[in-house]
């Protein structure tokens, strides 16, 4: 788990906004994050990153050696989202989200799984929901060890190899249970699929079976991943930490979105506990092409993602404050005679904040 850390006099913050409704969703996001620093003594300094569908476009360039040298520069990243439906897929998603992932060592991607008060589950009865997905980063199948021979002919092959070290494996676990051993609860669900990867999922096993040694207070337990998606909808309410390989949580994470009042509300951190580089903060959710320019895309995640920052640099007060917000707005919401627009949205949050 993450150190505390003082809070710097001046927040050196790179600004990845990204493509489709990452640009508006991120400008609500700041809007948020200036109201929450107001009167603190902190002052924000934000870069602009131009990365994404565009510099594609213009340079054919991801992300740069000279891009990631500026962005460690920071103290932390705000990211709206990446992708873009004119150009290929993955180009953006690896070449920019992963790479940027993978080089600053974000192995835990943390993304909290809470249904606040006042709103709507799809579920009938969903009871407490209140857990977070501590989802391993940087390892399993989104490495990029695999290839394709025969491509486009009937013989074709395909290999995506899901890479699971010792190192990588137990680092992560061990975040996993200093967080459930800090919660009120203290249990943690491994979420994997060892009937079937037997070489990974044992790993995973045994390695949560050593950690947890080291954490007697926790209590642990094992759901196979296909039985997990069945108890997130049935008992969410059973869950308090998951931890889990990068694939699964990727899927299992979109689904907590689901259940706890859709994919606008989704927040998440990509933490380098060992702060060797600046951390990601960015919503779960992709850039939307759907209801991109639209002034629709909900920017609750996003800014939800900024309270998660200004926790991981220790300006818990704050963070509390934009938390507090967001709660007050999402509990009156379910009374609105209208929908808001994204930028109504931010400046009532903000607003909410200034208080
Ligand atoms: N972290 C990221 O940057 C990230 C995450 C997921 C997907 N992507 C990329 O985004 C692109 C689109 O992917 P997708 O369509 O699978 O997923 P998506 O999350 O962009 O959209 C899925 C659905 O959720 C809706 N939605 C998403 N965010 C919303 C918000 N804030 N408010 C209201 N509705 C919202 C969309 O309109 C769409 O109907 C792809 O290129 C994908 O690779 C990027
Ligand atoms: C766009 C993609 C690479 C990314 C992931 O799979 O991690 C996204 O789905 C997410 O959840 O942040
Ligand atoms: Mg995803």
């Amino acid at each position: 788990m993450s150190a505390s850390t003082t809070a710097p006099a001046d927040l050196r913050l790179a600004v990845v906004a990204g493509d489709g409704i990452g640009t508006e969703v991120v400008e609500q996001g700041l809007l948020v994050l200036e109201a929450a620093l107001h009167g603190t003594g902190t002052r924000v300094a934000t870069t602009d990153f131009d990365l994404g569908a565009r510099r594609w476009h213009a340079t054919g360039e991801t992300l740069t050696d000279g891009d990631l040298d500026a962005i460690r520069a920071h103290d932390a990243i705000l990211l709206g989202a990446i992708g873009d439906p004119t150009v290929p897929s993955g180009v953006l998603e690896r070449g920019l989200l992963l790479k940027l992932r993978f080089a600053l060592d974000h192995y835990v991607n943390l993304r909290p799984g809470r249904l606040y008060p006042g709103v709507t589950s799809p579920l009938a009865d969903p009871g407490d929901v209140d857990f977070v997905v501590v989802r391993e980063g940087t390892e399993g199948p989104y490495v990029g060890n695999g290839g394709a021979i025969r491509v486009g002919t009937p013989h074709e092959v395909a290999n995506e190899v899901s890479v699971n070290t010792a190192f990588g494996v137990e680092r992560v676990v061990r975040d996993a249970f200093a967080r459930a051993a800090a919660r009120p609860r203290k249990k943690l669900t491994l979420v994997h699929k060892h009937n079937v990867l037997v070489h990974a999922g044992h790993l995973w096993r045994r390695t949560v079976e050593a950690v947890n040694a080291e954490f007697p207070d926790v209590t642990v337990d094992y759901l196979h991943v296909d039985a997990a998606t069945i108890f997130l909808v049935t008992n969410p309410s059973r869950f308090d930490v998951i931890v889990t390989d990068n694939l699964f949580g990727d899927i299992l994470t979109d689904l907590a979105a689901a259940i706890t009042g859709g994919i606008g509300l989704a927040a998440s951190a990509n933490i380098n506990p060992d702060r060797t580089a600046p951390s990601m903060f960015e919503p779960v959710h992709g850039s939307a092409p759907d209801i991109a320019g639209q002034g629709k895309a909900d920017p609750t995640a996003t800014v939800l993602s900024v309270a998660m920052l200004l926790e991981h640099l220790g300006l818990s007060d704050a963070a509390r404050r934009v938390e507090s917000a967001v709660a007050s707005d999402l509990a009156e919401r379910g009374s609105a005679e209208r929908v808001r627009s994204t930028a109504e949205v931010g400046k009532d949050l903000a607003a909410r904040v200034a208080g």
